[in-house]
């Protein structure tokens, strides 16, 4: 089992905490503040409910979490160790070596610094890397790497295992790539603000009913080639570079950071968003986030895609009672409805997932698709039979009743945890020549594969199947 130290368990060592433990890692966290173990849990629970949504499959079983006084104890026999104390250097100066010195030569000592470069970071002799990741920390794949480049390539490839999308950067620079961006921004909208151009909420909306929505899919030069039409890249240059000089922003020119200031950005954030606590905000912000991470996924871009790839890494299911495992995940709060359990609809959604991955198994995947053959079902039986709840582990296991020629006739099982029967879904499919959308007989490697499943699952029961609809079990009608 892999472990992980987080030295500061606040806004981002909690985020990284809750990372690390959805991934299967033991976790020990050192924070002096009284309220960091509270914290942790009530990230971990937004965590629990948000992480596993993004996922077809189910993540490893989670790690063991644990409270430690101090730093040396929480270091001991870890593989990374991710400071996120404040963002103050003489701070880091003082914690940083306490790290090293406790650390094993194996561990990777990254920091969630938003500003500092490696150079100034291990000013004392330390040799960690930036590891800067991106809020909230379990859901959000970036995390920016600087320093050392052989250590930035393994902790590159610990990150991917944890589902992150490591980037690493080529030269050290003072905030990095994103948070140079950001702070452009964040910068800009201070003066509108204060120059009393538009409220907090107003520039809110100028970025969630606009650009906000193109960034996520494609960032900026993609998303601005586009908009310079056929001509591209170039035109676009042209036609905008000048703006570049005329007056549209106050480039580096920063608003005097004082308590007048303050008060007016808090002030209007009150009003903006004060009727809701911050763990709700989070929850409507990640509920949000994973809706659009969920869209990504089908064009494989962005975020959808990191997900996608790690989700293509996680281990084989394996076996229940002798059938193959066809799908597992965590039932998402998305996938339920006003009655508080899981909607009807995601029960054919489950079984749809299991036939897909069956098919595979018997070599009629994408490849096979894309050859111009597939399965089209032809006929369900869905029964329900218990309630399943969001979080609760969902597992279909596919026994194979017949598959002759055309005929491909499933019975899968979901299973609510280890033992208990939700539902069952009997499903008849037949092969198709998809360009005559018509019945045709499967590839050999196919039919054969096929009936060596039939074979194997020949002498198992299959109660429940071959009902019909309002049939009682054990009677006729
Ligand atoms: N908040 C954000 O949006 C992001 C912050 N970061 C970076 O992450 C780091 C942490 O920032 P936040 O989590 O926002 O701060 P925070 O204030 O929420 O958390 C810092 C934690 O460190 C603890 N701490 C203080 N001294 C300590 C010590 N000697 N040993 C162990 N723990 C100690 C505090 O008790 C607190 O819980 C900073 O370097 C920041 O630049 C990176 C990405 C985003
Ligand atoms: C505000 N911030 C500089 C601490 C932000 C970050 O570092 C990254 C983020 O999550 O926006």
């Amino acid at each position: 089992m892999s472990k992980a130290a987080i030295i500061g368990g606040g806004v981002i060592g909690g985020g990284w905490a809750a990372r690390f433990l959805l991934n299967g890692w033991d976790v020990a966290v050192s924070d002096p503040d009284p309220q960091a173990e509270r914290k942790i849990t009530e990230v971990l629970a937004n965590a629990r409910r948000a992480l596993p949504a993004l996922y077809d499959r189910g993540l490893p079983p989670e790690g063991r979490l644990s409270f430690v006084s101090d730093i040396a104890e929480a270091v001991v026999g870890a593989d990374w160790v991710q400071e996120s104390i404040p963002e103050t250097l003489e701070l880091k100066h003082r914690i940083l070596p306490a790290i090293q010195a406790a650390a094993g030569p194996q561990a990777i000592i990254g920091s969630s610094t938003s500003g500092f470069k490696p150079s100034e970071l291990n000013a004392a002799g330390t040799c960690a890397i930036v590891a800067h990741p991106f809020n909230p920390v379990y859901l959000l794949p970036l995390v920016e790497l600087v320093g050392d480049a052989a250590t930035c390539a393994d902790a590159a490839a610990i990150l991917r295992n944890i589902g992150m999308y490591p980037l690493t950067i080529r030269k050290e620079i003072d905030a990095h790539i994103a948070d140079r961006l950001l702070e452009a921004v964040w910068r800009e909208a201070l003066w509108l603000v204060k120059d009393g151009i538009a409220t907090t909420e107003e520039i809110d909306e100028s970025i969630r009913m606009g650009f906000g929505i193109r960034w996520a899919q494609m960032g900026l030069f993609e998303t601005y080639r586009i908009a310079g039409g056929e001509a591209g890249m170039a035109h676009f240059m042209a036609q905008f570079g000048p703006a570049l000089s005329w007056p549209w922003t106050k480039l580096m020119d920063v608003p005097e950071f004082n308590e007048e200031l303050v008060d007016l950005i808090a002030s209007q954030s009150d009003a903006q968003s004060g009727h809701m606590s911050i763990r709700e905000l989070e929850r409507l912000r990640d509920d949000n986030v994973v809706g659009m991470i969920r869209a990504l996924r089908r064009t494989n871009s962005g975020a959808g895609g990191v997900v996608r790839t790690h989700e293509a890494s996680l281990p084989d299911p394996g076996e229940r009672k002798g059938l193959p495992i066809t799908a597992t995940r965590q039932v998402p709060v998305s996938w339920t409805d006003y009655n508080g359990h899981m909607n009807e609809a995601h029960y054919l959604e489950a079984a749809s997932q299991a036939t897909d991955r069956f098919m595979e198994l018997i070599g009629a995947d994408a490849a096979y698709v894309a050859s111009g053959r597939s399965y089209f079902t032809v006929e369900n039986h869905l029964r329900y039979l218990d309630e399943v709840r969001a979080g609760d582990t969902l597992t279909v296991t596919t026994q194979v009743l017949a598959g002759q020629g055309k005929r491909m006739h499933l019975f899968h099982r979901l299973w609510r945890g280890p033992v208990n029967l939700a539902a069952t879904v009997e499903t008849m499919l037949l092969h198709t020549d998809l360009s005559t959308r018509r019945a045709s007989e499967p590839r050999t490697p196919i039919a054969e594969a096929l009936s060596n499943w039939v074979a194997r699952h020949a002498d198992m029961p299959a109660e429940g199947a071959g009902r019909s609809v309002g049939q009682r079990p054990g009677g006729s009608g």
